[in-house]
């Protein structure tokens, strides 16, 4: 390790020859993250539902070649106490909680949003609010989102929850992007079952009491969501 031929690229010894290569490792690993495209999914989830649609975002997402799919939660806001009165189950431990800066790290992201009277909710809110600084700086200028969600009723907010977003997206110069129809016509257009999800983006319904889950075809439109994004993403960042 060291010579390339004749000509000696690292100064290395026997004894210190380990530890170059292990930096030579890093910086190779570093300069291949660098091309990579980078995505975060980031959710808020009280019951789950959310969840479950960003693990086929995810799923979706990493389909595509050349990029690399983070996932976080968004921190809780309500008391313990007042979670167990609203039944809510334990947040997922394996799922790290985001934080403002860490998403300066990526080129796109991928929000679950649950309604909230058809708008996002406080938890999502207060996340938002803690980004004054990056929004004075332009530090999410140019990067991109995509937005899923889920609400207990048909009509309760699969749309409004998304739209309602676009403003926070649009004062920090975050590039929205819709889910269309392109990719999933047969799943948004079919009337043979009840199905979140709309052009806006991937939903979810989870009826009045929470009881119902992710439907395979929610499912599939999130994973094309995921996967979409992904590529339109890395379309846009990594042109070279
Ligand atoms: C305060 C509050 C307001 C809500 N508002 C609506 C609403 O306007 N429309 C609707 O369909 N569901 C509404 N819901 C239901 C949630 O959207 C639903 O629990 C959520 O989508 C489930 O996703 P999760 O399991 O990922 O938390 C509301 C729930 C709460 C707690």
């Amino acid at each position: 390790m060291g010579t390339f031929g004749t000509f000696r690229a690292f100064p290395t010894s026997e004894k210190n020859a380990p530890t170059v290569r292990k930096g030579f490792q890093h910086f190779l690993a570093n300069l291949l993250l660098n091309t990579m495209t980078k995505i975060a999914v980031i959710y808020y989830s009280m019951y789950g539902h959310v969840h479950t649609l960003a693990k086929a975002a995810i799923e979706g997402a990493k389909k595509v070649e050349g990029v690399t799919v983070d996932v976080f939660q968004i921190p809780e806001t309500l008391p313990e106490e007042v979670l167990q009165k609203m039944h809510a189950p334990p947040k997922a431990e394996d799922v790290p909680v985001a934080d403002p800066k860490t998403l300066l790290e990526y080129d796109g992201f991928l929000l679950g949003v649950p309604t909230r009277f058809g708008n996002f909710p406080a938890q999502w809110k207060t996340f938002f609010d803690a980004t004054g600084q990056i929004w004075q700086s332009g530090g999410y200028h140019g990067k991109f989102a995509g937005v899923f969600t889920s609400t207990a009723s048909q009509h309760g907010g699969q749309e409004s929850t998304i739209l309602a977003t676009i403003s926070t997206l649009a004062h920090h110069g975050i590039v929205y992007v819709p889910l269309g129809y392109a990719h999933s016509f047969a799943e948004l257009t079919q009337l043979n079952e009840i199905a979140g999800g709309s052009p806006y983006g991937a939903g979810t319904i989870a009826g009045g009491d929470g009881s119902r889950q992710p439907s395979e075809i929610e499912k599939k439109v999130a994973s094309i969501q995921g996967e979409q994004f992904a590529i339109l993403v890395k379309k846009a960042t990594h042109t070279h």
